[in-house]
């Protein structure tokens, strides 16, 4: 059986969310697909290449194998993967294959997962890659739609565009995770109070008060303090802000994608410019394919 899930944008609060404060996330229109086709042996065949069970080549697609074992006990599966989703650039393509993996041997081994119960393992499966993380990604790529985190306030973004520019460079997220945990033992309260002004931007974000290309300009600032921005992200944010789009890193950061908004024609003309593409808000999460 074949399914997919979304990956997502994090519009405020990346980083700070692992600690407990607040983020707004939504999942958007690109896609990973996952099929799930029953064997007797072990293979993953995706983008990134062919392998048996691999928790090095292909670890989350791996423990999310394994952790699905513990609740169905298979012989053995046959794993496709086709991804919309760029991988390792912040938007979520780790827990989109995650999630569609997951959803796929569900309906392939009738396991019978709800929606919780298929959040639940890919939230394991993130902890057992990344050894720290909120559980914001699989949370969105399981359920779809935009959301406060970690309250889960559906948050209707309605006609909302998205600028995505990839720095070409590229985004680990386990290791920014990692350094922002040394940057806080080391810094402590200092860390603290940034993500404690990175909170009240997602609220404020989330109530609809202050100009959201400010507050995004802000976020970026504190990204860029606590360790997380490059070179490149910071001259890719100020060119875009030159043509009117506020932007941020979204995600784990040290590469991979900014997220921009702006007017309709001002995201259209950087687009060009920057081989960026406009991605919008999905309602729909996990999915099985027909
Ligand atoms: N299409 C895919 N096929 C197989 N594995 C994938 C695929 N897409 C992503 N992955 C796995 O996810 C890893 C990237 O995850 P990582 O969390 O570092 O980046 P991301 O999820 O794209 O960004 P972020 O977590 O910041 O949103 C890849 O190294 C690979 O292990
Ligand atoms: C960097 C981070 O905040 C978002 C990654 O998309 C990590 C997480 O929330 O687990
Ligand atoms: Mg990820």
């Amino acid at each position: 059986m074949k399914a997919s899930a979304p990956g997502k944008v994090i519009l405020f609060g990346e980083h700070a969310v692992v600690y407990g404060r607040h983020a707004v996330v939504t999942a958007i229109n690109l896609r990973c697909y996952a099929e799930a086709l029953k064997s007797s042996t072990f293979r993953i065949e995706s983008p990134i290449a062919t392998t048996s069970l691999d928790f090095e080549k292909h670890p989350y697609v791996s423990y999310a194998i394994k952790r699905f074992m513990e609740v169905k006990p298979i012989d053995g599966v046959k794993i496709k993967i086709e991804s919309e989703i760029p991988i390792a650039s912040g938007l979520g393509s780790s827990a989109a294959v995650t999630v569609a993996v997951l959803k796929a041997l569900d309906a392939e081994f009738d396991a019978g997962l709800s929606d919780e119960e298929l959040f639940e393992l890919a939230r394991k499966v993130e902890l057992d890659v990344q050894g720290r993380g909120s559980g914001t990604d699989p949370f969105v790529s399981t359920y779809g739609g935009a959301w406060l985190i970690p309250e889960r306030k559906p948050l209707d973004l309605g006609e909302f565009r998205m600028l995505i520019v990839n720095s070409g460079e590229e985004s680990i997220t386990s290791e920014m995770v990692a350094k922002v945990a040394r940057l806080r033992d080391e810094l402590g309260d200092v860390v603290e109070r940034i993500f404690d002004v990175i909170d009240t931007i997602s609220l404020k974000a989330f109530a609809g008060e202050g100009e959201i290309s400010r507050l995004m300009a802000v976020n970026q600032c504190m990204l860029k303090a606590i360790g997380v921005s490059t070179k490149r992200i910071d001259e890719i944010v100020e060119e875009l802000e030159g043509l009117g789009i506020a932007a941020k890193i979204t995600g784990a950061g040290g590469g991979g994608s900014v997220v921009g908004v702006g007017s309709d024609e001002a995201l259209q003309r950087a687009a060009k410019l920057f081989s960026g593409i406009i991605v919008e808000p999905e309602r729909e999460g996990a999915r099985v394919e027909d």
